[in-house]
């Protein structure tokens, strides 16, 4: 195996892509380059993130939540250097908008974050198709998909290095398509053998990952990735995460092609919504809610 995370160019993707598939089955991740984000947008984006994460807290407590956890979140006690700022969805103008408006965000970062909000999704639709084909789909549509945006600010201190700035998990949605850190690093995801495997930086790339839906929606043909985030080094750690999901009262459910004599059926239909509610309920946050539903 492999010790390092897979990358792939976007414009070399072919329809059929046998690596691509390949890629997705065995390690549910990888970082694209070419996604279609300019790099200068990636670099504004994260100083404009970092402005915000660095407003008073009476103005980060405004961007309350859409639905639950998609607002602001506080430093807690379980992780103490994280906080997040947050908006669902960021397919909607009028949601990036009023994600803006609470944070009172000026002309210049407000033009920022919708460019950003544009690209960015345009790049989630666009992976996830090349994904689709990858496995044979030829006209499947993530077009009215929505996706929740969350930009996450570590505040590393040398007594924290060698710990968890995220403890281990899974993506709920589909895929989230997250511009890390090119400074501190720190992201790890778990290979096909257990191991953890350091996604070490590399600048204009985005990270990929693959949630927990993945895996009803191709009948368990994809993996869906453990990961975290470990403190290596003190000072700010900034990321930014896009998760495409399905809408939420939508079933999730394998398209028919992936679906025969041999390959039956291994999840019982669930809105996306339900699956959700059970993770959060449950706390099963590192992919065992399929447990439920198998
Ligand atoms: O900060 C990172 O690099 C990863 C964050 C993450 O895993 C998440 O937001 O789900
Ligand atoms: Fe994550």
């Amino acid at each position: 195996m492999e010790g390092k995370i897979p990358v792939i160019d976007a414009h070399q993707i072919e329809e059929k892509s046998i690596k691509l598939r390949e890629i997705i089955e065995k390690w549910g991740c990888f970082r694209v380059i070419n996604h279609g984000v300019p790099l200068e947008l990636m670099a504004e984006m994260k100083s404009v993130s970092k402005e915000l994460l660095d407003l008073p807290i009476e103005v980060k407590r405004q961007n309350v939540d859409v639905i639950p956890g998609s607002g602001y979140m506080e430093p807690s006690e379980k992780n103490p250097l994280y906080e997040a700022l947050g908006l669902f969805d960021v397919a909607s103008s009028l949601s990036v908008s009023n994600f803006c408006s609470q944070l009172q965000a000026s002309p210049h970062q407000r033009e920022i974050i919708e460019s950003y909000a544009r690209g960015i999704y345009k790049a989630a639709i666009d992976i996830a198709s090349k994904m689709s084909k990858s496995l044979g789909l030829t006209d499947y549509s993530f077009e009215n998909w929505p996706c929740q945006f969350r930009i996450n600010k570590y505040s590393f201190t040398p007594e924290a290095i060698g710990s968890s700035g995220v403890q281990i998990h899974t993506d709920a949605g589909f895929i989230t398509i997250l511009q890390d850190d090119e400074n501190l690093g720190g992201l790890e995801v778990m290979n096909e053998s257990g191991e953890f495997v350091a996604a070490d930086p590399l600048p204009g790339t985005l990270v990929v990952n693959l949630g927990d839906v993945a895996v009803p929606w191709s009948n368990g043909i994809l993996r869906n990735v453990q990961h975290r985030v470990q403190c290596k080094g003190a000072g700010i750690r900034m990321s930014i995460a896009t998760f495409l999901s399905p809408p939420p009262d939508k079933i999730i459910e394998a398209p028919a092609e992936f679906v025969d004599a041999e390959h039956p059926r291994l999840y019982a239909p669930i809105t996306y919504e339900e699956l959700r509610r059970l993770r959060f309920t449950k706390k099963l946050h590192a992919g065992e809610v399929l447990e439920l539903i198998d």
